[in-house]
């Protein structure tokens, strides 16, 4: 069976703001169906891609197509199949939710009904009040679900739990889960990485405008960034060591103490937030260049397991 066209595909993607390369030549693809969240520090160039993808922004050069459309070229029908999520509140009106949400779904030829969305995303309680007397976090939620009223085939989500509380920030994953499983395909933008790590299926990392990884979740960084480690304290002096076999670790260190419990023991496996953190380091402050002899420098231990598996997919 040929497997269907992914839902976006980026070639060589590049954006130039003067001599900026905010986007320096991105490549991945989304499948179709597929939670993909796109990571990276601030300024690195997430929402200009997203922004060229929604068909908001011209690209400098390189290939894009979303829903086998070119975005730059998308018509009314293409724009149907889009929700968008910007990253900025838009909506402080003089209108109730349910007033605008019902005005919106107007403008498209198959909406969800308004009660539900309003529903979803756990607004009936204000569903008659107006927008400009929302919370920061009630708006949010009005943002979202502008974003899903017209009933998405992709949507873009670009830092859409921002100012949620914890609670409402949970239920908002259950939304988004929903989506999921109705088939929507999904990129996120987030700096919450356990958000990340919840709702995707594969995370990209961009910083300086490229692609520094690619994969799923769980591959994010290599093997390697996910060795557990040890740490414990010994006489006062605490100690850590990364191992992938931390029970027999454990009951050495036990046993080098007399079979006494360790002080402080705890067994840690890098969760994705310090995976990335490691990625965006190494790329930001690259290990210096080994120098052959007697003046031999060598940088901090960076995991760049990465970067082979990055090539390769790029290449796909
Ligand atoms: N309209 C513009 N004109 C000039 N430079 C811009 C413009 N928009 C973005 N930039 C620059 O391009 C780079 C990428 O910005 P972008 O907004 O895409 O980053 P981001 O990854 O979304 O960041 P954040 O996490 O802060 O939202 C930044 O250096 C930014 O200052």
């Amino acid at each position: 069976m040929t497997k269907p066209p992914a839902a976006v595909s980026v070639r060589d993607l590049r954006k130039s703001y003067g001599k900026l390369n905010a986007l320096d030549g991105v490549s991945f693809d989304i499948e179709r169906g597929e939670t993909f969240a796109l990571l990276g520090p601030n300024g690195a160039g997430k929402s200009t891609a997203i922004e060229i993808l929604e068909g908001y922004r011209d690209r400098t050069s390189g290939e894009a197509t979303v829903l086998g459309t070119d975005p730059g070229r998308g018509g009314l029908a293409w724009k149907a199949q889009l929700g968008i999520v910007l990253q900025s509140t838009g909506e402080s009106g003089n209108v109730t939710v349910h007033e605008q949400l019902t005005h919106f779904a107007g403008f498209y030829p198959n909406p969800r009904p308004v009660d539900e969305v309003i529903a979803s995303v756990g607004l009936e309680a204000k569903e008659r009040t107006l927008i400009r007397k929302l919370s920061g976090g009630q708006r949010r939620r009005v943002d979202v679900a502008l974003g899903i009223i017209g009933n998405p085939t992709l949507l873009f989500l670009d830092e859409p739990t921002t100012g949620f509380d914890p609670e409402s920030r949970r239920q908002f994953w259950e939304l988004i889960r929903s989506l999921k499983d109705e088939g929507t395909t999904i990129l996120l933008t987030t700096h919450y990485l356990d958000e990340a790590a919840n709702l995707g299926d594969r995370a990209g990392i961009i910083a300086g405008g490229r692609l520094i990884d690619i994969g799923t979740i769980d591959a994010i960084g290599g093997a390697d960034a996910r060795v557990p480690l040890v740490r414990w304290v010994d006489r006062g002096v605490r100690r850590e060591q990364r191992t992938a076999e931390p029970a027999t670790l454990v009951a050495a260190l036990v046993r080098d103490n007399g079979g006494v419990e360790l002080d402080g023991l705890e067994v840690v496996r890098p969760s994705l937030e310090d995976i990335y953190l490691e990625l965006v380091a190494a790329y930001e402050h690259p290990a210096p260049e080994r120098v052959e002899g007697p003046e031999r420098v060598e940088g901090p231990a960076a995991s760049t397991s990465s970067a082979t598996d990055l090539s390769k997919e790029n290449a796909r």
